[in-house]
């Protein structure tokens, strides 16, 4: 089923630097992806995850805002549905191929190909993942470093399986790719055909499906809270000396990710860093 998006305008004065908290803030409510205007911001969050607890949920939310409001700067906004052929539109228009490391090319199949290692076609439709946001680009950059042939990997939260792909590309085999979400995991399995990957196997789901797996190499862009719950089931999938890559948070969530990975074995290795965001390494350790 197509999901049917809600785009929350807010018009914040004055707009620096209280955009950047209400990204932040709505990004933790569940926010999948925002447009930054002259007057603060569109966020964008699928009509049927929006608030699943109910309005006290958002009530909640614009509390905390009120509250910063009252001391720093003002908020007004307005909701409205956003029509999927728009919201596709507007992607393709805005959509410039990307390059990390000069090796690795993320682009749509209108884009002309590209002579890098990696070429990557992707038509997202409504998945995130294009290499554009901060966190894709840095595991694709881990990606491009880790020694991944042959690894049994899983990419937790494919969105357009663009992580799932480049692993396949670098040699890793057999792959997991698992969401949530039924158009990610539709659009994972065309993006999949798409690049001619054999070794990939898409699953809608999430962390249930992981019982009874083992993997050499766990991938994981979701967010903050949903890693933390997840981290313990991910310790227990991976072999000895396997590797975590993790993203979808901030520098500041560093010790809190890190904290909960120490309690399961997992210990920091390394980590990128993009405009706050983070994508850190993990290796388990017994
Ligand atoms: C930040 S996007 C990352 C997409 C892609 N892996 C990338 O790096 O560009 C997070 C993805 O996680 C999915 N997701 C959210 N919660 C999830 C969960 N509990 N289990 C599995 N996937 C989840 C979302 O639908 C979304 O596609």
């Amino acid at each position: 089923m197509t999901p049917i998006y809600l785009g929350y305008t807010f018009t914040i004065e004055p707009r620096d630097p209280a955009t950047e908290i209400l990204i932040a803030e709505l990004g933790y409510a569940g926010f999948e992806s925002f447009t930054e205007t002259s007057t603060g911001v569109i966020a964008y969050i699928q009509k049927q995850e929006a608030f699943p607890e109910g309005e006290v949920q958002f009530d909640k939310l614009l509390n905390d805002i009120q509250i910063l409001n009252s001391q720093e700067f003002k908020i007004t906004y307005s909701a409205e549905e956003i029509e999927q052929v728009n919201w596709n539109e507007e992607w393709e228009k805005n959509f410039e191929p990307i390059e990390v490391d000069g090796k690795c090319a993320v682009r749509a199949p209108f884009h002309k190909k590209t002579d890098v290692a990696f070429d990557i076609v992707i038509e997202p439709k409504m998945s995130f993942g294009t290499g554009h946001h901060e966190t894709t680009h840095m595991m694709i950059k881990h990606l491009l470093k880790l020694d991944v042939a042959g690894k049994k990997t899983l990419d937790m939260g494919c969105g357009t399986g663009v992580l799932a792909i480049l692993a396949e590309m670098r040699g890793a085999q057999p792959i997991d790719a698992i969401d949530i979400d039924n158009w990610c995991y539709l659009n994972t399995i065309e993006n999949v055909e798409r690049n001619n990957c054999k070794h990939i196997t898409t699953y809608e789901g999430e962390v249930s499906l992981l019982s009874d797996k083992n993997y050499d190499i766990i991938i994981a862009n979701i967010n903050r809270n949903i890693l933390l719950s997840d981290i313990p089931t991910y310790a227990s999938c991976l072999s000895e000396d396997g590797i975590l890559l993790l993203s979808g948070f901030y520098t500041e969530d560093i010790p809190l990710i890190s904290e909960k990975c120490n309690e399961h074995g997992l210990y920091f290795v390394s980590n990128y860093e993009r405009n706050n965001w983070v994508a850190c390494k993990f290796e388990k350790r017994g």
